[in-house]
């Protein structure tokens, strides 16, 4: 099995991690305290942006004074009740399953929704109060008004940013051990893009070096923008209404990772917002309404018929513009609108109430406000909520109320689903799975070929 590199390359002992050296101290005076018989403090609270650390360092502690790790993610509330009884046993020497010394480690404790976990803080607080074990707590944002009580118990320890000559042993580790050819300018790109995420610049190798095999500062560039853009609806409509040839339209709409219905909607809002002339609106539209046809067809008998889908929403939208045929054609700039179906949908009140509980269990996976959620979050979700519908709503444990407004959002009436579910089973028995989870039914589209 290959291991993700961020996981082969994880330091098993604290010397093997990078910087962090007043950590490491701390944590090594904390724990040899708690050898001694007289801990210094019951819990340390270690917090510091993602990807710097935290988890590497609990396990490097763990493995260099033998410890066992008992870890677990606080935030997720399917772990509350195993928090509970750790909290009850950890009071006890000794009962937490044998001898040999325990670390019990409670990973992204702001994560946890205090009105929807009712009772994971107070739990840890005791824990922390009884403990007979070195607890150590993880978080992004220590300053969350819910970890009040845990802040006055723990001692706050911070982890910093990984600097750049960090990233860089880091980075050159990797490439010597994988034989990779890594042009110094490339890692410094990553170093860049990074900004002291050591998780993103692994993965951001990672990914280029499969995709690229010589890792070289343009082809980070590329890798980077690629991803970015390939989520972007506004990206993919201007690649359409942009494009001079109808091959460009073509790799718009099939490099797009935007959802085939919610595109559909964003070129039938943007249509009149790009063309002037109503004889083109009218052939984007009569070409829109085609690459439906196909759609539909698509979904129901063959998925040969998405690539016409594609020829239609691409070239016969983009060629609609009779104008292009002009030498001096030049692309016109519009500000494209968000598809009004979706901002209807948003603007009813009970809609708007279940919008904002996605919003609020997405931001509390993320750590980031609701606020900023709603703003830069939620527009990417809903791109991706299509794409793994059934995996984002068993992660998220999203309620059956709240899995049928995000399918009516990004596309799909209950109705259609029904529908589409009929013919998909019909059509093929191996484009889509389903199962069961506590009652709730969740389904997995075929993916585009
Ligand atoms: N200081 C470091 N030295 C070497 N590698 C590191 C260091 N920090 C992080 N890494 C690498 O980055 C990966 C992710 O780090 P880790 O999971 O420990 O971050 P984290 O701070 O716990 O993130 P989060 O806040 O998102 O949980 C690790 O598996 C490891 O490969």
């Amino acid at each position: 099995m290959t291991l993700p590199w961020i996981i082969k390359y994880r330091p098993k002992s604290l010397n093997d991690v990078e910087n962090q050296d007043d950590v490491k101290q701390e944590l090594k005076r904390w724990i040899e305290s708690w050898l001694s018989g007289k801990p210094e403090n019951k819990a340390l609270l270690l917090y510091g942006p993602p990807g710097t650390g935290k988890t590497t360092l609990a396990q490097a502690l763990a493995h260099d004074y033998g410890l066992e790790l008992l870890e677990m993610n606080a935030s997720d509330s399917r772990n509350l009740e195993a928090i509970k009884n750790i909290a009850q046993r950890a009071a006890v020497s000794g009962s937490l399953f044998g001898a040999k010394g325990k670390l019990i480690f409670l990973d992204e404790v702001d994560g946890i929704n205090a009105r929807q976990d009712m009772g994971a803080i107070p739990a840890i607080a005791e824990l922390v109060q009884k403990t007979k074990y070195p607890v150590l707590l993880a978080a992004n944002d220590p300053w969350d008004p819910s970890l009040r009580e845990l802040r006055n118990l723990a001692k706050l320890v911070e982890v910093k940013k990984l600097g750049k000559y960090a990233l860089r042993k880091i980075l050159g580790k990797i490439c010597t051990s994988e034989k990779l050819q890594c042009d110094d300018d490339a890692l410094d790109e990553i170093i860049e893009i990074s900004d002291g995420d050591a998780r993103y610049a692994i993965n951001l190798l990672e990914a280029t070096a499969e995709g690229f095999k010589k890792v070289t500062v343009e082809s980070v560039k590329e890798f980077a923008r690629r991803k970015e853009s390939e989520l972007d609806p506004f990206e993919t409509v201007r690649g359409v209404f942009w494009a001079k040839y109808a091959w460009q339209a073509k790799n718009a709409v099939t490099n797009s990772q935007v959802d085939y219905d919610l595109l559909m909607k964003w070129f039938s809002e943007n249509i009149p917002v790009q063309y002037d002339n109503m004889e083109d609106v009218y052939r984007a539209y009569d070409a829109l309404a085609r690459a439906s046809i196909f759609l539909s067809r698509a979904k129901t008998s063959s998925w040969d018929m998405l690539s016409y889908t594609f020829d239609m929403m691409g070239p016969g939208v983009a060629m609609a513009e009779i104008e292009k045929q002009n030498p001096g054609w030049k692309p016109k700039w519009r500000k494209y609108q968000f598809p009004q179906t979706i901002q209807l949908l948003s603007k009813s009140k009970s809609n708007r109430e279940i919008r904002d509980k996605i919003v609020s269990k997405i931001a509390s996976k993320i750590h980031s406000s609701e606020e900023k959620t709603l703003n830069d979050v939620y527009p990417l979700f809903l791109q991706f909520y299509k794409k793994y519908e059934d995996k984002l709503s068993k992660d998220m444990d999203l309620s059956p109320d709240e899995i049928n407004f995000l399918n009516e959002i990004t596309g799909k009436s209950q109705e259609e689903e029904e529908k589409e579910e009929t013919s998909y089973s019909k059509a093929s028995a191996t484009s889509k799975r389903y199962y069961s989870s506590g009652g709730r039914r969740y389904t997995t589209r075929k993916k585009k070929s």
